[in-house]
Order: C-alpha cells, then sequence, then structure tokens
C-alpha cells in the first residue's frame, strides 16, 4: 500500500518492471523536469469563507491488481480480491476517509478482452454479495463507497451493466449508476457484454458532499462530464480499467481538463497489472493472437477545479490515495471564472438539437473561390 511518506518518496524501486525511465510513475518522472508549483499534493486549499463554514471531506480511491490467476474458480477470484481489499480498505476507514471509491469493475478481472461469455458469471445484483462486503465497512467507519460492479439486473431479464453502485455512510444503498459509454476500440470489446447505460447523470447527495460517477471510457466525452456538473456534482468519481499502450498519454491530461471546465473534482482511478486469460484473443488489427490486455497503468490521482492536482498513485503496484479538499472551492471557482455564466448553452443545445436529427447539414461557409 501506498502511504503519504511513500509517495512522497517518489524513487522508491527504481527499474523495477513497469518503472517509467526508472521512475516509479509519470507524475514523478513530470515532477523531476517540472517546477514544483504546478505539484500539489494530499490537500487542496480553498480560501476562508465569511458566510460559509469550510466543507471539508476526506477523499480515498483504491487502484489494485487481481488476487488470484484468472485460471481459478471464479467465486475463489472473487473472494481473493475481497481477501486483497479488506486491509486496504479498513486503512482507509482508520484514516477517517469520507468517500471512498474503488476501480471499475473491482471484483472480477476485466475480462473483457475475450468476448467470452463464461465471464458474466462474475455479474451480481446491486444488492449481491460485493455490496454486502463493502456495506459492512460503509456501516463500521461511517464512509460513502462508490462500488463499480458488473451488474446483472434480474428484474430486466438478466441483462448485464457496468455499474457503479453508491453505499451511504449507513450502509445503505443510495442509488446506482450505468457506465453511459460503451467502448468499441482496441481489445474493450465491452459491448460484447454490457450496453449504453439508462441512468442518465444522477448526482448523489451524501453526507458529505454531492457526488457523481463517470464511469472509465465516459472521460473522453465533454458532453458527459458537462452533463454531471450541470446536475451539480462537487466531486466527479472516474474508475477506469485501462492500459499503457492506449490511453496513457491522455490519462493525466482529461481529468484535469474536466475538473477545470465543470469547477469540481475529478477523482481519477485505474486498475493496475496485467492481467493473462487463460485462451488466446485477437484484436482486429492484424496483429498476432494474445493472452493479456497489455500492462494496466494505475497512476490514481485527484484535480482540482483551480488546476491542481495530487501526484499519481504507481503504474505498477495496489496503492491508496487520500487527500483532503475543501468544497467550497467549486463556487470559489465558478464565482471567479464564471464559465456557467459564459457558457451559450441555447446555441449549444439548438446546434444539438438539429445535430441528432437525420436531415442535418453542418453549418459550412466555404470559400467561393475554392473550385474557380
Ligand atoms: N474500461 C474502459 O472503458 N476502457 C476503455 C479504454 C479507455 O477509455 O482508455
Amino acid at each position: 500500500m501506498e502511504n503519504k511518506a511513500a509517495a512522497e518518496n517518489g524513487k522508491t524501486e527504481i527499474g523495477k518492471e513497469g518503472s517509467i525511465c526508472g521512475f516509479d510513475s509519470l507524475h514523478r518522472l513530470l515532477q523531476s523536469s517540472l517546477p514544483p508549483h504546478l505539484f500539489q499534493a494530499f490537500s487542496f486549499h480553498a480560501d476562508k469563507e465569511s458566510l460559509r463554514e469550510p466543507r471539508s471531506v476526506r477523499l480515498g480511491l483504491i487502484q489494485n491488481s487481481i488476487a488470484l490467476p484468472t485460471t481459478e474458480p471464479l467465486l475463489d477470484q472473487k473472494r481473493g480480491i475481497f481477501q486483497k481489499l479488506t486491509p486496504i480498505i479498513e486503512a482507509a476507514g482508520a484514516s477517517g476517509v469520507n468517500i471512498l471509491c474503488l476501480q471499475e469493475a473491482w471484483m472480477m478481472p476485466f475480462a473483457f478482452c475475450t468476448r467470452e461469455k463464461k465471464w458474466c458469471e462474475f455479474a451480481e445484483p446491486i444488492d449481491g454479495e460485493s455490496t454486502k462486503f463493502l456495506q459492512e465497512f460503509a456501516r463500521r467507519y461511517n464512509m460513502v463507497i462508490v462500488s463499480p460492479i458488473l451488474e446483472r439486473d434480474v428484474n430486466h431479464g438478466e441483462t448485464i451493466w457496468n455499474t457503479a453502485v453508491i453505499i451511504g455512510n449507513h450502509g445503505n444503498i443510495i442509488g446506482k449508476h450505468r457506465k453511459n459509454h460503451i467502448p468499441r476500440v482496441g481489445d474493450f470489446n465491452e459491448s460484447t457484454y454490457y450496453m449504453e447505460g439508462n441512468t442518465g447523470h444522477p448526482v448523489f447527495e451524501t453526507a458529505y458532499g454531492k457526488i457523481a460517477v463517470n464511469i472509465c471510457y465516459g472521460r473522453h466525452h465533454p458532453l458527459n462530464w458537462l452533463a454531471f456538473g450541470l446536475n451539480g456534482a462537487e466531486i466527479v468519481f472516474n474508475p477506469s480499467a485501462t492500459v499503457g499502450e492506449l490511453s496513457e498519454p491522455m490519462w493525466p491530461i482529461e481529468a484535469r481538463n474536466a475538473a477545470i471546465a465543470n469547477s469540481y473534482f475529478v477523482c481519477s482511478i485505474n486498475r493496475v497489472g496485467t492481467e493473462d486469460f487463460p485462451n488466446p484473443f485477437t484484436s482486429g488489427d492484424g496483429k498476432p493472437q494474445h493472452t493479456d490486455f497489455g500492462h494496466f497503468y494505475g497512476s490514481s490521482y485527484i484535480s482540482a477545479p483551480d488546476s491542481s492536482c495530487t501526484p499519481s498513485l504507481s503504474r505498477h503496484r495496489d496503492g491508496l490515495l487520500i487527500s483532503d479538499m475543501d468544497l467550497n472551492l467549486c463556487r470559489q471557482l465558478k464565482d471567479k471564472w464564471g464559465f456557467r455564466m459564459t457558457a451559450r448553452y441555447e446555441t449549444y443545445a439548438d446546434l444539438l438539437g438539429r445535430y441528432v436529427k437525420p436531415d442535418f447539414e453542418p453549418q459550412v461557409i466555404s470559400d467561393p473561390l475554392l473550385n474557380k
């Protein structure tokens, strides 16, 4: 587990497999070459206000590799992850974390690359075994927990969804959100298993603030981020599973941009490690078949609306990132920049209204001399 002291010592384990140019994380590499003011660690500052008390919240993000090989019985694999996570969740609770978020589909390997249907067996109802496991911690530590799982909706013909369950600090289920954007890129063949979510862009009002969940691939969609902001989110969690070759250059940028544009905090969580599957599969790109997805590069971090961010966790180790923040910062940034006031929602709505119609024509004004 990575704690504050260990995380501040960024050059631990240099040369270990998974390091980047000898550094433990991309952030450490950047930190060594960029001025220190670009990096804020673990506690976000907001100005003191005269009419509002600070609204301090402590967040925890967990990234982890799977516990057992994917060839082991499915139930053992799931229970192995429970066992592995128990001390990490307890450390979060003992550290006074108010809201904890786990990685995408945390209770299973990310098997969607295989297109094999046997992995559907991991899917659970929202009040299933994984939720019950976490409800106990939520009650014990008075902690809200965001739990991204593979969901089976038994009331709707056993349909499967990629879902985040929001567990309240009394262990109650506040609600759920289903992943809005399903990737069809590289080995991310998730639409073989579930379709685009049908829960909209809910914001959950919890004891510690208004939160939302933008699951993984939704982070490439600025309007998805915007919708959570329009509904009043103060913190948006982005539980993810993504691999280095595909998305690592985008990872340090998109969440920070969303936090700035929408005046809220963004918590980016990625799983870590390489998961190997029993049967080879191809990526439809002419390259040889393979049995792993590539390296899940971890690197979880938190971005603030004032453009600061925490250092990221390791690229190759499990980790718990804990950070304090004052949610007053969200409104302070809204007052400063006025993005909500200067946006042109009517014109965007008009364009989008026309764009979704089959007879839409792009507004392009061509130089009349072009074809002369
Ligand atoms: N899990 C998931 O949606 N991955 C898609 C790949 C990416 O967005 O980087």
